[in-house]
């Protein structure tokens, strides 16, 4: 089991609040983590911090043993890390394919030089990503909606819209941010296989997710934090049964 992402000592504050303290985590390939904790325990800052949205403010993050966290937000995702964000930002008058075809890592990009000398090479790259979204649409069971206006589908449908796109990227990590949030269902079980699917594939995978049930089923392990801290660390069942943690979780 090889690490992929490595984050050791990494703190950060806003003022007087701490939102990182001395985080220490490992991601590995193939592997699931979930973490949890109450609301403003640092979750989302920790992938803020791990995606560059904002520097932290000591420690390190490795992504396959190369230091990422000096990197602006899309060379990190050029190196293969990849997010999906609690508000979708999907473009919802976009078809799903053209929202899966906007903006992955290996998209050429369609400079003034390259339109008007190497047409050919835009249309073939063009191609590959138009198969590469297909390919996965079929993966995340939306294949049948790739026509659909991102605006017309289910919000669990929206939801894996995110996931997908994010898939475009061929990420070597995956940092989900409450994949399950207002789904209702059988997203639930659509959610389960793709994310075990991606997982399969040699992808390290981190989700934050209030629903408990979610990250029981889906995670090989969890991850408890409380004011910027991993407090704890184990099966996704002994942090639930854990009754400090569960003070904590619903105390606050
Ligand atoms: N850019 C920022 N500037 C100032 N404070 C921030 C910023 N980002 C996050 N915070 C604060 O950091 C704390 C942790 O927030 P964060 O969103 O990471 O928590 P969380 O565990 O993801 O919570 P939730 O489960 O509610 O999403 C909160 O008190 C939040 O207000």
């Amino acid at each position: 089991m090889s690490a992929v992402l490595e984050i050791r000592g990494l703190d950060k504050r806003f003022g007087g609040i701490v939102v990182a303290d001395a985080i220490d985590l490992t991601l590995s390939a193939g592997r699931v983590v979930g973490l949890i904790g109450p609301n403003g325990a640092g979750k989302t800052s920790l992938f803020n911090l791990v995606s560059g949205i904002f520097p932290a403010d000591a420690g390190t993050i490795t992504l396959d043993g190369e230091r990422i966290d000096r990197l602006k937000t899309h060379r990190r995702a050029a190196r293969g890390l990849s997010r999906t964000w609690q508000n979708l930002r999907l473009f919802p008058s976009l078809s799903v394919l053209d929202n899966l075809m906007v903006g992955p890592r290996h998209y050429p990009g369609e400079k003034l030089w390259r339109l008007a000398f190497d047409r050919g090479g835009v249309r073939r790259r063009e191609a590959e990503t138009r198969r590469r979204a297909l390919d996965v649409l079929e993966r995340t069971g939306l294949a049948a909606v790739a026509k659909t206006r991102a605006a017309d589908l289910t919000f669990g449908q929206q939801k894996l819209v995110g996931v997908a796109r994010a898939l475009m990227n061929e990420s070597r990590c995956l940092l989900l941010d409450e994949p399950m949030a207002g789904v209702e269902g059988h997203a639930y079980e659509t959610m389960q296989r793709v994310v075990r699917d991606v997982a399969a594939s040699g992808v390290a995978v981190c989700v934050v997710e209030h629903n408990v049930a979610f990250i029981r089923d889906l995670c090989d392990e969890g991850v408890f934090m409380f004011a910027g801290k991993v407090l704890a660390r184990g099966p996704v069942a002994d942090l639930i049964a854990d009754p400090r943690l569960t003070e904590l979780y619903f105390g606050t």
